[in-house]
């Protein structure tokens, strides 16, 4: 008998920092209240979702050889989630990971893919499902998964997944800063608990200012706004983010975060040339593993090459 494979899907989705990540007190379930406003940034990964007699997860890029590539790799977490709620039991599907966003690097790659997944497999086995169905599914995953769905500039509440769009008039120039080694959130989480037990570590404000820089579209403005309560317990963890905050500053970049629970470091530039620029002059000063350079806001996890379409590659047929 023959049987119709229908052709892999890829799907390219961003990374995340946040541009202002108020950290609240630590709730009973072990998530602590977020108020945070998330940005999508050019730099993604593609994950390519295909029917398969060899099911599983295959990492390239960012993390290969140290991202897991069983039952704990994000992705395969999501075929599995997705497969219940839509009744199909032991999924045949082999996940492709090419992975741009670093690995542990505070942009929520893991997420990233994630994401990816979910909308990859809803094209392929050509599911009428929403994205806010997915969003559903998706927050079980984990807490920055509905954005990496969604994409665009968000502001996020809850433990990070309940999202409302945020206008974001023009796009802003970053330059990342890649660590030599990942930061595990939950740990990062738990150092921000000690040091508010020892001490009273300064809170950031409101994020109102933030969202108004952003519909001003003026990243002068932005760039005094940047915040992130996270920042102390990273840099608590890893004392040479410091350095590499200030040598961003000092390469010309009108302000820098610690993006997430870190260590990846993330500067606001004034245009694209002064970003490129900020990125020579930041990569020379010998503080990171290497650097990138990103605009935001992008869209969420998307279908490439419309294979989403029935008639853009034909069926395969395997006997
Ligand atoms: C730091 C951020 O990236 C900011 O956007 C997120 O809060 C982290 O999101 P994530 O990696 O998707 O996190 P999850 O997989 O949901 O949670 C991992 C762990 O991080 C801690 N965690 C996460 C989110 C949150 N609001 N409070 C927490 O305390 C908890 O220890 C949790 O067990
Ligand atoms: N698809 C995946 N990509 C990367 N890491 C994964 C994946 N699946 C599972 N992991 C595991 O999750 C850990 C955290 O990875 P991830 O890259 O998502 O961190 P992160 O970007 O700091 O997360 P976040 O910003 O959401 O807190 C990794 O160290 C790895 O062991």
């Amino acid at each position: 008998m023959l049987a119709v494979v229908p052709p892999p899907v890829t799907v390219r989705v961003p990374s995340k920092i946040n541009l202002h990540l108020a950290v609240g007190d630590l709730r009973d379930d072990g998530y602590h209240e977020l108020a945070t406003v998330f940005h999508a940034l050019s730099l993604t990964d593609e994950v390519t979702v295909a029917t398969s007699d060899d099911p599983g997860v295959e990492v390239y890029g960012e993390g290969e050889g140290v991202v897991p590539t069983g039952a704990n790799n994000l992705a395969w977490r999501a075929v599995q989630a997705l497969a219940a709620h839509v009744g199909r039991p032991e999924p045949k599907i082999r996940v492709a990971l090419r992975k741009g966003i670093p690995v542990a690097g505070g942009m929520a790659g893991g997420s990233a893919d994630a994401a990816a997944t979910l909308v990859g497999l809803a094209a392929l086995w050509r599911l009428e499902i929403g994205r806010d169905e997915l969003a559903g599914i998706a927050a079980k995953l984990g807490s920055d998964v509905p954005f990496a769905l969604y994409g665009g500039t968000a502001l996020g509440t809850g433990r990070g997944e309940r999202l409302v769009q945020v206008l974001s008039r023009h796009p802003f120039h970053w330059v990342l800063a890649l660590d030599q080694k990942g930061l595990s959130t939950p740990s990062v989480f738990r150092e921000l608990d000690r040091l508010r037990e020892a001490g009273d570590p300064p809170r950031i404000g409101s994020h109102t200012p933030v969202v108004e820089a952003l519909a001003s579209g003026d990243p002068r403005q932005l760039a005094l706004l940047l915040g992130n309560d996270l920042q102390a317990a990273a840099v608590s963890l890893r004392p040479g983010l410091r350095r590499t905050l200030r040598a961003g500053v000092d390469a010309g970049a009108l302000a820098g975060t610690v993006s997430g629970s870190g260590p990846t470091c993330a500067f606001l530039c004034d245009g694209a040339q002064s970003a490129v620029e900020v990125a020579a002059s930041l990569a020379g000063a010998g503080v990171c593993r290497t650097v990138r350079v990103a605009h935001g806001p992008v869209p969420g996890a998307r279908v490439v090459g419309g294979e989403e379409s029935p008639r853009s590659a034909p069926p395969q047929v395997h006997a």
